[in-house]
């Protein structure tokens, strides 16, 4: 992980096994690793008949996690990853600095497993909620001044579109938005109270469950959407000298990315078509934000005619990753290949990807009473809007309300344009019907942060009853550590019967 205060991202590459079907088809394998490094091997007769064979590719990374043989003395495992990147994580997240781990690759290449994990071989978000549990018991046990509070939300980017994995009754599409106070946000996304593993565990399960899975043409359990899994750790410590409460907040972000494959490389029509290409989108985005970000870095941007506009805005994912992308966060890249000879074109894009963001810098700083801060600035800006909606002849602070913009009271509010002074001293005119929306989403934002602890766990229950209720009358059972299925209880259905668990639930058509 960067050093404490920013840094470039750290980027680290995995290889996976060989899989059945690379194993059916006699693959080759065209990946070797030496110490940090990932040598890319063309595969013979790759550009067609005639053409020159290339040399070996050489890619320098944070780490190059050599998973490839279970048997081999170097063999890669789980806790590896967590050793590197996820304590390191936890270290900075206990400062409070933003954290971002996201995993890119191909469909199959072992981005699940390394983010989730299947079955024991737990992956390290788990490990990341296991740990830490174990140091805010210890935090506190010594010294009973501190008090840590964990907050949990899941969501999935699925065709562009926002789902809430952890309360399915908030159906289709959340709206992200931003906040100069707080930067990208979803609004109404459930931030579920947790004190404990046990309890993260639970929501784990029930949200990978809710997540959508589709098969494609490439593997049949592919996941087409983007995951992310977001820890909210709050630390409170109260100084008996100054008798103030000092409140450290850090937010930690953990990404598994849709598959990264060109959608017309898997042979996809009709509505897969149309969803590779939303999946597309927000890829494509990400590697337009990588690249503009890694020519900021490094000053190309400024030769670069008209400089280079960070397109963050372009898709939902990368709008919501901003912070973690060249923002106030730490953020590291864990980029998954297969290490066979008919995967060489993908892998060899995952490599190129994860070289550009080698170079990204963010700027983390620690958010020390953040909460404080927001809810001030978020109570001036209130004032400023209501002065603003309200007419009269004087604004805020009693300032006179310039001529043009006092309106008779029967004119439409999107008729009524009034001047805002921004921050940065520039002046923009938008219209009362602008401000009113955004008025109403500040108030949104201001009694989210004002809720008191009790408020929020009474919310958590409430949703965890509607999530109960909602998965139940699916037919997914809710049972911990039990995936079953019985019948729904309004609707007629199919049951696919499936060896895959994920898959094993009543269908609908
Ligand atoms: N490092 C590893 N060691 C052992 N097995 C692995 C490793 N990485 C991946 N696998 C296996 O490879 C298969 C595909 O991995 P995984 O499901 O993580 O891929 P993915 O990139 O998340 O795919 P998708 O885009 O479909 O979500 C799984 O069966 C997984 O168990």
């Amino acid at each position: 992980m960067a050093p404490a205060g920013g840094g470039n991202i750290k980027v680290v590459v995995r290889v996976r096994p060989f899989n059945g079907r690379e194993i059916d088809r006699g693959s080759k394998c065209i990946v070797e690793m030496k110490d940090n490094q990932t040598v890319l091997t063309t595969p013979d007769g790759h550009g067609g008949k005639g053409a020159k064979t290339e040399g070996p590719k050489t890619f320098a990374f944070d780490r190059s996690y050599w998973s490839f043989d279970k048997a081999a003395g170097n063999y890669a495992e789980q806790s590896h990853l967590f050793d590197d990147l996820g304590k390191p994580l936890l270290d900075n997240a206990f400062q409070g600095y933003n954290n971002c781990i996201f995993a890119y690759g191909q469909t199959g290449s072992g981005k699940s497993y390394s983010m989730m994990g299947y079955g024991k071989e737990i992956g390290i978000i788990p490990m990341i909620c296991q740990d830490m549990f174990t140091r805010i018991n210890g935090i506190q046990a010594d010294d009973a001044t501190t008090k840590c509070t964990v907050e949990v939300s899941y969501l999935e980017i699925y065709n562009e579109r926002v789902r809430d994995l952890l309360n399915p009754s908030t159906k289709g599409n959340l709206k992200v938005r931003e906040h100069p106070s707080t930067g990208p946000y979803v609004e109404d996304l459930a931030k579920l109270v947790v004190g404990s593993f046990q309890e993260i565990e639970n929501l784990m399960d029930e949200g990978n469950k809710a997540r959508t899975v589709a098969a494609t043409n490439m593997n049949e359990t592919s996941s087409r959407s983007h995951a992310v899994f977001t820890l909210m750790l709050t630390q409170k410590k109260y100084d008996a000298e100054t008798k103030m409460e000092m409140e450290k907040v850090a937010k930690i972000s953990l990404v598994d990315l849709a598959g990264s494959e060109r959608a017309n490389s898997t042979g996809a029509t009709g509505a897969r078509l149309k969803e590779g290409a939303e999946i597309n989108r927000s890829l494509s985005t990400l590697g337009r934000v990588i690249a503009a970000l890694a020519d900021l870095s490094t000053g190309a941007a400024k030769k670069k005619k008209g400089g280079s506009q960070v397109p963050y805005r372009d898709s939902v994912l990368t709008w919501l990753l901003k912070d973690s992308l060249g923002g106030n966060s730490m953020t590291a890249m864990i980029a998954a290949i297969s290490p066979a000879d008919i995967n060489y074109d993908e892998t060899l894009s995952t490599l190129r990807y994860a070289d550009s963001a080698k170079r990204i810098k963010n700027h983390a700083v620690i958010n020390e009473d953040a909460n404080a801060r927001m809810i001030r600035e978020l109570k001036e800006e209130l004032a400023l809007l209501r002065s603003k909606l309200g007419g009269g002849s004087t604004g805020l602070g009693g300032a006179p309300v310039p001529a043009d913009e006092i309106y008779d009271e029967n004119t439409p509010l999107e008729k009524q344009m009034v001047s805002i002074t921004n921050a940065d001293g520039t002046v923009k005119k938008v219209s009362k019907a602008e401000i009113a929306e955004q008025l109403s989403q500040s108030e949104k934002l201001l009694t989210d942060l004002n809720q008191t602890w009790e408020q929020k766990l009474q919310k958590t229950e409430e949703i965890h009853k509607e999530r109960e209720a909602a998965l139940e009358e699916l037919g997914i059972s809710i049972e911990k550590g039990f995936i079953g299925l019985h019948t729904p209880k309004k609707m007629p259905h199919l049951v696919n019967l499936s060896d895959d668990p994920l898959l094993a639930e009543p269908t609908f058509d």
